[in-house]
């Protein structure tokens, strides 16, 4: 959306799919009079321009006489279609060349290129959806873990927009007592009784949605863990038992892991960026220096460190040593690896585990997932929040609420405390996009994908 000027009836086309060879590629369209617009490269050119809304046509894209592609036409007449426009969804084959050729056919036939999300932005400015639910589309596509992809779907489907609405609908109550209590001051039996207090229960809510922002970013974005520990100690078999797969070089020769491996996993639905690090040990060789010097920059930048200690070597000195270093820092769990060959009884509070019979991994991954979420909200059947924009706009609300509490026990004159109720009314309007300015929307749809 660079141009603000914004002129929401050009025909715009793009590319929905990837610029890939695939079995299918489909090529979006919209604007008022798509229809007839694609009907004008399209054979039989009268099938598609009489095509019912909501169905499915098979023919040729044609430049004059050339046929480019063998293609089906899905068809949408407004305002029953995803922007809310006319709009032709194009299935072609998915040929490089042939995706080209018809990009090209309709660039010169009255099309412009869409930018990055710009079909879901008609949808916004249509009607179709709010900003909650636009932001929720591009947050789908970006999901990267089960429980992701189905919280972003309850965004789709309104969760958020409905809250935001019932505690709106609670402001403006509240705002509305506040002007009648006002205009007729001296109607006792009229006048509800307006007190402080009275944004508790509304402050409340935004609180409960605040909460769930954390939890919803560790769903959104993923979180970083790292195998780290002595060399030999297990930490490349840990990263293959995890992964399920023979990634990391696995052998009993010390340092056997130089640059580290990383991998994204799910942990009871939580994306995980994995790394299996180089061993930490006092290392001759300039290049496992390197490597050591690089796990260590990845220990500071994890968000879990899994120290894998070598049952079989018991306490050492390397151990106690990590221990005491890190012994503020809430990141770390202790696994006991090789407990199948254990020497010596696990100290307290580690997790004993076998990375060659998979023993204990279950107890490994709740311990993870408790870390992660430690202090933090676990998302239930509430919305869940993955937004810093509306955490952002969530908070002004929240702020405005306390000052207009804070202004009627300081006795401030009514209609100057009620400043603030409408201000946290613009706050929750700006979420769901009521209220906007151009720049947010700017931002919010460039991080989209063309095509969206
Ligand atoms: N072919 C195709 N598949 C797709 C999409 C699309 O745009 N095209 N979508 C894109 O994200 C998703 C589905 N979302 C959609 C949302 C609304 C409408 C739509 O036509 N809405 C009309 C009619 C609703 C109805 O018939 O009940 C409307 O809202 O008025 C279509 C797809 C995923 N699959
Ligand atoms: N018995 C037993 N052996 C294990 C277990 N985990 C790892 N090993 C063995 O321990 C040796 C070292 O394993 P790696 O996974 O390569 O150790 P690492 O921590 O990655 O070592 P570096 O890459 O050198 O830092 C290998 O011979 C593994 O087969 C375990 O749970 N039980
Ligand atoms: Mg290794």
């Amino acid at each position: 959306m660079k141009d603000f000027k914004y002129d929401p009836d050009d025909l715009i086309a793009a590319l929905a799919t990837p610029w890939a060879e695939s079995a299918l590629a489909v090529i979006r369209t919209t604007g008022p009079d798509c229809i007839s617009a694609a009907a004008r490269i399209f054979s039989p050119s009268d099938k598609l321009d009489q095509a019912a809304g909501n169905s499915i046509v098979y023919g040729y894209i044609s430049d004059g006489e050339v046929k480019l592609d063998e293609v089906t036409a899905a068809v949408y007449r407004a305002p029953r279609s995803y922007t809310g426009q006319e709009s032709v969804e194009f299935f072609v084959h998915g040929s490089l060349p042939g995706i080209r050729k018809i990009l090209e056919l309709l660039f010169r036939s009255g099309f412009r290129e869409a930018s990055p999300g710009e079909f879901t932005f008609r949808a916004f400015l249509n009607q179709k959806m709010d900003l909650t639910r636009a932001e929720a589309v591009q947050e789908i596509i970006s999901a990267k873990s089960n429980q992701a992809q189905s919280l972003a779907l309850n965004r789709l489907s309104g969760s958020i927009e409905n809250s935001i609405n019932t505690i709106k609908s609670e402001v403006t109550d509240l705002l509305a007592s506040v002007e009648i209590q006002l205009d007729y001051p001296e109607d006792e039996a009229e006048m509800p009784d307006v007190e402080a207090g009275e944004t508790k229960p509304i402050v409340g809510k935004i609180d409960r949605l605040l909460s769930t922002y954390r939890a919803g970013k560790i769903y959104q974005e993923g979180v970083r863990v790292v195998l780290a520990g002595k060399t030999n100690a297990g930490k490349s078999s840990l990263f293959n038992l995890f992964l399920k797969e023979d990634r990391s070089i696995v052998s009993d020769i010390h340092g056997t892991t130089r640059d580290y491996l990383e991998s994204w996993i799910s942990i009871g639905g939580i994306p995980v960026r994995l790394f299996d690090t180089a061993g930490l040990r006092e290392a001759d060789h300039p290049i496992e220096a390197e490597g050591i010097r690089r796990s260590n920059e990845i220990i500071d930048n994890a968000h879990v460190i899994l120290y894998v200690a070598d049952a079989q070597e018991g306490i050492t000195a390397d151990l106690e040593a990590f221990m005491s270093a890190y012994k503020e820092d809430s990141r770390c769990l202790y696994v006991w690896n090789k407990i199948d060959k254990a020497a010596t009884a696990a100290p307290d509070g580690f997790i004993k585990v076998s990375a060659l019979t998979a023993e204990g991994f279950a107890e490994l991954e709740e311990a993870i997932k408790t870390v992660v979420f430690r202090d933090h909200y676990v998302p239930g059947n509430e919305p869940v929040i993955d937004s810093m924009r509306q955490k952002k706009l969530l908070e002004e609300a929240r702020e405005a609420l306390n000052r207009y509490s804070q202004a009627l026990l300081d006795g401030m004159p009514m209609d100057m405390a009620a400043v603030e109720l409408t201000d946290a009314l613009n706050a929750l309007g700006e979420i769901t996009g009521e209220v906007t300015s151009a720049d947010v929307l700017e931002r919010m749809f460039s991080n989209f994908c063309v095509g969206k």
